[in-house]
């Protein structure tokens, strides 16, 4: 592909980062892309495994040079950092497109117009819908977005152009790209992400915390394991989406609960036809759901 632009700036070399970095270089869609954070030992380490063509411990340099920002800190960090860069960049006649992949944008939206009164053109919010319980920048792979949603929220303020730019950016790492609102955005990902990695916490630290914890964890089939891999994820970055998408979280837990209720009163009632019936429903719903995803090429049809 010949460049689109010529740097992007990953500011956060973990997963997400080290994964975008390698594929658009893969791709050729930037000349080059540079890393920035604030530990040294993680950009170098992404200099030597090729991840980047270089690094910048120097937010202005990054900020002065890079054509495309994307903010790939944990959720609350990313905030934080718009809070560095959006000073700096609103007082520029040629602003970079700043882009992000943080997995809740409500947060981020509230805090662009905290910081700017209004919502800057530039500022274009994403998140892809690809990566694992795996973090930092040894675990980034080239083809982590191949086949995966990547969800953009624009809002009305939004130069075209820009969002554009960034819709190119991913379709680059071949990501299929998709819009939404960003308060839709936080529902859906409540229910179909962040609830499950908060029962997934809450199954493992229940029985850890128990007495007979070492058995069960021996005994436990691949069921156990399927259900709680995400567990395994880092503990910083869901701690903060929790907080910043606390309010759709709230109701995503709630609606769970309601239904949990209701599960329970049927074991309790031996109620066969009532457990049978919210069984076929779940199955029904996930074998479709398996069928979506092995024809977006992500996995078997079961
Ligand atoms: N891990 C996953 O499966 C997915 C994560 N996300 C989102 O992507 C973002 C990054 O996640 P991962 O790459 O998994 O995390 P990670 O822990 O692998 O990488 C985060 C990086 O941010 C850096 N960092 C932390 N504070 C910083 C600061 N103040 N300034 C500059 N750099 C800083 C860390 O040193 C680290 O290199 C998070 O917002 C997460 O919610 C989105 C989709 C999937
Ligand atoms: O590990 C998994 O299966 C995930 O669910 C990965 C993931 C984590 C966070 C996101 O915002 C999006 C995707």
């Amino acid at each position: 592909m010949k460049p689109q632009v010529d740097t992007v700036a990953i500011l956060g070399l973990g997963l997400i980062g080290g994964s975008l970095a390698k594929a658009l270089r893969k791709s050729g869609f930037c000349r080059r892309v540079i890393g920035y954070g604030h530990r040294e030992p993680s950009l170098r380490r992404g200099l030597e495994l090729g991840v980047i063509d270089a690094f910048t411990l120097d937010l202005g340099e990054a900020i002065n040079t890079a054509d495309i920002i994307v903010i790939c800190t944990p959720t609350l960090v990313a905030a934080e950092v718009l809070g560095e860069i959006l000073p700096q960049t609103q007082a520029m006649a040629e602003p970079p497109l700043i882009t992000d992949a943080a997995s809740v944008k409500g947060s981020l939206r509230d805090a662009a117009l905290r910081i700017c009164g209004e919502f800057p053109a530039y500022l274009v919010l994403g998140h892809p819908i690809a990566g694992s319980e795996r973090s930092g920048v040894e675990a980034a792979k080239a083809d982590l977005y191949n086949n995966h949603r990547v969800i953009l929220t624009p809002v009305p303020q939004n130069d075209a152009a820009a969002v554009a730019r960034v819709h190119a950016m991913w379709l680059a790492t071949g990501a299929d790209v998709v819009e939404m609102t960003v308060d839709r955005h936080d529902a859906v990902l409540a229910a179909t992400s962040h609830l499950p990695h908060l029962l997934a916490y809450s199954l493992v630290d229940a029985l850890a915390q128990s007495a007979e914890s070492d058995e069960i964890f021996r005994c436990a089939a691949g069921g156990f394991r399927d259900f709680t891999r995400i567990a395994s994820s880092d503990p910083v970055m869901w701690r903060d989406i929790a907080i910043a998408n606390r309010s759709a979280l709230l109701q995503a837990i709630d609606l769970f609960s309601n239904h949990l209720g209701q599960l329970r009163q049927a074991v309790s009632e031996e109620d066969a036809e009532g457990l049978h019936a919210t069984f076929t429903r779940a199955k029904t719903a996930r074998d479709d759901f398996a069928r979506i995803l092995a024809d977006r090429g992500q996995g078997k049809p079961n």
